[in-house]
């Protein structure tokens, strides 16, 4: 996250940190006891490893009272998913166990309804990714508020340039955005997750180039599919 702020501890107990031997590589959230949500690109240099996931955590290193390392059962990008562009950019993740619910670990529930977010609604973004353009990795979680901007602005020739679809939204990226490693987190707007943080361009905090997300909504039955059908 560039020109954020330090969340307040324990505030966003949905958040997850997506890691492989022990160094955060993505974000993501709890929307299901059992399931976590993230970014299909973040298991993509992975070579076949399975991901661990950390919950309950606001510091990466220090021993807080309910973070805990979930070991990762199987993992599900979505069959459309693939490294030549940002479609169908979502990956499930089932937990070898139901998570601990408690104060630091909570469901985040997700939009259903599919309407665009309108624009210059603020909505928030947090995650561990990079917090310079030197690439400095935060030990806590980060935060920053970013408003909607029109999936018509976002594609203009001077920005995105058409390739934004219908399944995908955008916030303005003017020095304040989201960046390497914030991928696979929620966009929230009004407690609810409108979008999952996808790496687009990769530019981070350049306003030529919005942060994009995923939308949630058109994915609903898949999630609920794939979460069904693997629950068993
Ligand atoms: N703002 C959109 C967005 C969301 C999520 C991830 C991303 N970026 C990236 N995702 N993956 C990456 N691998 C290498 N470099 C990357 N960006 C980068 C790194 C250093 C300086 C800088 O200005 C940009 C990214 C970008």
């Amino acid at each position: 996250i560039l020109r954020g702020s330090v969340a307040r501890p324990h505030l966003k107990p949905y958040m997850a940190s997506l890691q492989l031997d022990g160094q955060h590589v993505c974000g993501g959230f709890l929307i299901a006891e059992q399931w976590v949500l993230s970014a299909a690109h973040c298991a993509e240099e992975t070579d076949g490893k399975l991901f661990q996931v950390l919950l309950g955590a606001h510091s990466l290193t220090e021993p807080e009272p309910h973070k805990r390392l979930y070991q990762v059962r199987a993992q599900f990008p979505h069959p459309g998913s693939n490294i030549h562009n940002n479609k169908d950019d979502l990956l499930l993740l089932q937990l070898e166990e139901k998570a601990e619910l408690n104060a630091d670990v909570r469901v985040l529930p997700f939009q259903r309804e599919d309407r665009d977010v309108a624009a210059d609604t603020v909505c928030e973004v947090a995650g561990w990714g990079t917090i310079d353009h030197s690439g400095t990795r935060p030990d806590k979680l980060h935060q920053v508020e970013r408003p909607v901007i029109s999936r018509d602005v976002c594609n203009h020739r001077t920005r995105h340039d058409g390739t934004v679809t219908r399944n995908m939204m955008c916030t303005d990226s003017r020095r304040k955005d989201t960046c390497k490693g914030d991928s696979g987190g929620p966009l929230v707007c009004g407690g609810v997750a409108e979008g999952v943080v996808t790496a687009g361009s990769r530019v981070c905090g350049n306003y030529k180039k919005p942060a994009i997300y995923t939308r949630i909504a058109p994915y609903a039955a898949w999630i609920d599919g794939v979460m069904a059908s693997a629950d068993g």
